[in-house]
């Protein structure tokens, strides 16, 4: 297993082009929290608009747009349940994420199904939380897309078919390459399968145990995907790294981190860690 370092967010994390607008950056669709749940959607909104995607839409219950946009007014509302707003709107994106609080009952089940039904091939797919949960029990195909999954011990479990406890790198990597999609099993020392290697990230800290913060990374990986297109995977190594370095430094004077901290510290951790502009060279001299 490759040990990620943090050299992975200056490959990532490149300076913006002068000549650039939130276009060039990407559109995030968000599809998740029901009545319930409304707090996990938020959350990864929240975390794709602080990590830099030109423009954010997030598809929920209706009873979460006030808060929605009373936390995020940088955000767009579209009603989960109105099927053709919801399939323009992620055949629109560049990068898809579903699942945070999408619950399990037979509206979620409709509603991952029509997302299913338009993405195609070129956009990434991130799918977590009740989406895997859906997909393992109702036995429902993986859409043809750039797929990466976020799940946890037992979403992976659910699946995989892989127990908890039977969980090694040969096992994962061997259902992952069924799935022809990228695998990031969040733990303690989450392990990310790619098409070619399996990496382990080395940070990270128990005061990250608390709800929301897997939600926090669907959003990062959706805002990272969509503003770094062009560097592929990379783009899903970089939202996990910088998602565990920021909560390291804040776990250094709190006992917990929560979530939406991380978020808040995104604009600031880039901009440290982005890459050095390349040398202008001035012709006038010579
Ligand atoms: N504020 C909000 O709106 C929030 C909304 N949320 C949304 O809720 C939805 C359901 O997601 P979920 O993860 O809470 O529940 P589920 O998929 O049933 O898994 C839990 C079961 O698995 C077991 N378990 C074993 N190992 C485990 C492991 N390593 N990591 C985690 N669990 C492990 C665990 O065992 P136990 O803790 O009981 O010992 C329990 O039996 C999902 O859409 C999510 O986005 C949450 O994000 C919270 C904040
Ligand atoms: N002990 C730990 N050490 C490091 N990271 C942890 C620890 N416990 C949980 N995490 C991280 O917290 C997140 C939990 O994800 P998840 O269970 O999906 O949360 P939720 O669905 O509540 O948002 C993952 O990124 C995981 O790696
Ligand atoms: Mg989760």
């Amino acid at each position: 297993m490759k040990k990620l370092t943090d050299q992975i967010l200056h490959e990532v994390i490149q300076p913006r082009p002068d000549n650039s607008f939130k276009g060039t950056f990407g559109k995030v669709t968000l599809v998740g929290g029901n009545r319930n749940f409304g707090g996990a959607i938020i959350m990864a909104s929240t975390a794709a608009v602080c990590s830099g995607a030109g423009l954010v839409t997030t598809c929920t219950d209706q009873s979460n747009s006030g808060a929605l946009h009373a936390q995020l007014p940088e955000a767009m509302f579209a009603d989960f349940t109105d099927d053709q707003q919801v399939a323009s709107l992620v055949s629109a994106a560049t990068t898809v994420v579903v699942g945070p609080g999408l619950g399990d009952d037979e509206t979620s089940l409709h509603i991952l199904k029509n997302v299913f039904a338009n993405v195609s091939p070129a956009q990434n797919l991130v799918i977590d939380g009740s989406a895997i949960t859906l997909m393992a029990r109702e036995k429902l195909s993986q859409p043809k897309a750039n797929v990466i999954y976020t799940p946890h011990e037992m979403e992976w479990q659910r699946l995989s078919g892989i127990k908890i406890g039977d969980q090694t790198e040969e096992k994962n990597r061997a259902v992952r390459d069924r799935l022809d999609a990228t695998v990031v099993l969040k733990k303690h020392h989450t392990e990310i399968y790619t098409a070619t290697t399996t990496y382990q990230l080395p940070i990270g800290t128990p005061a990250q145990a608390v709800g929301g913060m897997g939600d926090t990374l669907a959003g990062m990986v959706g805002g990272f995907t969509a503003e770094f297109k062009d560097q592929g995977t990379k783009a899903v190594l970089a939202a996990v790294y910088a998602h565990s370095a920021i909560a390291d430094k804040i776990a250094e004077s709190q006992y917990i981190v929560l979530p939406h901290q991380i978020s808040r510290a995104l604009p600031s951790f880039m901009k440290k860690m982005e890459a050095a502009p390349q040398e202008h060279h001035i012709g006038f001299l010579n």
